[in-house]
């Protein structure tokens, strides 16, 4: 696949368009992430949002399909021995997934595919996608990541702890990534990413 990628500026045929990019957002969780996809994806509607496997229990409102794609950890690891998966981690006690296929249908007709993603998967992804665009989402402060996640009321205390525990570690890596941006502004955020984007 990595060959396949590198030749996305190649010439255009009718019978083979270009191919598509590849976008990765990374950042602690509560930094904002997919409050950022939802509000880029308002504005940019032609980018492809990948759908993730998880075995996290659905949050109220979340919907299977649309949120996440909802799995046992059984089947999880079927996933994962059948090689379904593009990048996969284990996150806070859950696991986490890709789905290959369905990412590689768009980049094949040209889209531009944006996962949102935890460090471990997104280290999986520069690895083994050297092209792709890496962005990494940063808070204004760590008490404020702390203060998002509470204001979401979604998780339990233990959770929140897990969450909190691993952002530390999260952040340190910030600048492996091709661009960090600052979520403190929502709309100067956005912004940013689009920029990075789009140019
Ligand atoms: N710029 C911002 N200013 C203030 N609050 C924000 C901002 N961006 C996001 N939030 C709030 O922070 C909380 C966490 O946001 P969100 O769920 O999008 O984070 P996330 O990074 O996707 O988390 P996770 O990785 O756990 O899914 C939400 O309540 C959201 O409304
Ligand atoms: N490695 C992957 N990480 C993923 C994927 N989908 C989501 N995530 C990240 O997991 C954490 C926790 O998410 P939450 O919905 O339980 O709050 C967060 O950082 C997500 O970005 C994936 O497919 N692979």
């Amino acid at each position: 696949m990595m060959q396949v990628l590198s030749i996305q500026n190649g010439a255009t045929t009718k019978e083979c368009p270009p191919l598509g990019r590849l976008i990765v957002l990374t950042g602690p969780s509560g930094v904002g992430k997919g409050t950022l996809m939802r509000s880029l994806l308002q504005r940019h509607p032609e980018l492809y949002y990948s759908v993730s496997v998880t075995t996290r229990s659905p949050r109220p409102g979340e919907i299977d399909g649309k949120n996440y794609y909802f799995i046992s950890r059984n089947k999880f690891e079927q996933l994962v021995a059948q090689g379904e998966f593009l990048e996969w981690a284990e996150f806070a006690g859950n696991y986490y997934g890709t789905p290959r296929e369905a990412v590689l249908k768009q980049i094949r007709a040209g889209k531009t595919v944006v996962l949102e993603i935890e460090l471990e998967g997104a280290r999986q992804i520069r690895a083994s996608f050297p092209s792709a665009l890496s962005i990494f989402i940063l808070p204004p402060s760590f008490e404020e990541l702390e203060q998002r996640i509470r204001n979401r009321g979604q998780d339990s205390e233990e959770a929140i702890a897990r969450r909190l525990q691993c952002a530390q570690e999260e952040i340190k890596a910030a600048e492996e990534f091709d661009i960090q941006i600052v979520n403190d502004d929502l709309e100067t955020a956005v912004n940013a990413i689009a920029a990075a984007l789009f140019g």
